[in-house]
């Protein structure tokens, strides 16, 4: 059986006190012993989400780093230096990062073998647009873009893979768990074709306007393991919700 996760993306979001308040929201939380849970606050924030979640059983993970590991590169953020910071885990190729900031699969490749190697477990997301989706064409994107970043690694040890179709990010259009079901079964169908990939024990969360309302008919999908929630991971009581509903 696959444990379910519930991580939230809390994107470019608060402040020192909102995200306090936040976090003292999380902590207050009747954590489900069946589920686990980790949020990716921004990197300014990373120390004290950590600080206060020791213990708490949520991992705190980050929303991208660099492919290198040190050196002149003004503005990035190592992976050494986000397990420094007591890190868990970290986004690869959330659909802003590959919009906002060309982030192809050869780059998302490079990111997610530094990654593993330092122990961080990658949650890499993919995704179609809506004209992608329109044309028939959402399958094939999903599955170039899985290929692209998981072939030919040496180790894809504590992967996690998010489906987040982006005409459901922040635009409160979830997909019906039965289309976010078909995905989910094709992503694992590819995955196993994959070498290095134990397609039946990899974690598929979804992610596009999650919340409360629409969580408990997205988990009981079989394929899908968890969540990936933005906007509603802003919420502590919401989050909470959603954490109840992948306990089932
Ligand atoms: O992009 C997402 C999580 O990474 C989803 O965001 P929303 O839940 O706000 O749609």
């Amino acid at each position: 059986m696959r444990r379910p996760l519930v991580a939230g993306n809390w994107k470019m979001n608060g402040s020192i006190a909102s995200v306090d308040s936040l976090l003292s929201g999380l902590s207050q939380l009747k954590m489900a012993k069946t589920v686990d849970l980790a949020v990716c606050p921004s990197f300014v924030f990373l120390q004290q989400a950590t600080a206060a979640l020791t213990g708490s059983g949520i991992k705190v993970g980050a929303q991208d780093c660099s492919p290198v590991s040190d050196g002149a590169y003004t503005g990035d953020i190592s992976a050494s230096m986000l397990v420094d910071q007591g890190c868990a885990l970290v986004l690869i190729g959330h659909s802003e990062r590959r919009e906002y900031h060309q982030e192809g699969d050869a780059l998302l490749a490079e990111k997610l073998a530094t990654v593993v190697t330092l122990g961080l477990a990658p949650v890499l997301c993919v995704g179609e647009t809506r004209e992608q989706r329109e044309a028939g064409d959402a399958e094939q994107v999903v599955g170039e873009q899985l290929r692209g970043a998981l072939m030919n690694q040496s180790s894809l040890e504590g992967l996690v893979i998010a489906y987040e179709p982006v005409w459901a990010i922040g635009t409160g259009l979830t997909a019906t768990p039965e289309q976010a079901q078909a995905m989910h079964a094709y992503i694992r169908n590819e995955l196993a074709s994959i070498e290095g990939v134990s397609a039946n024990e990899t974690r598929l969360l979804y992610g596009g306007s999650v919340k409360a309302a629409n969580a408990v008919e997205l988990f009981a999908q079989p394929d899908i393991d968890g969540a990936l929630v933005g906007g509603a991971a802003l919420d502590a009581v919401e989050f909470g919700k959603i954490i109840d509903a992948a306990a089932g």
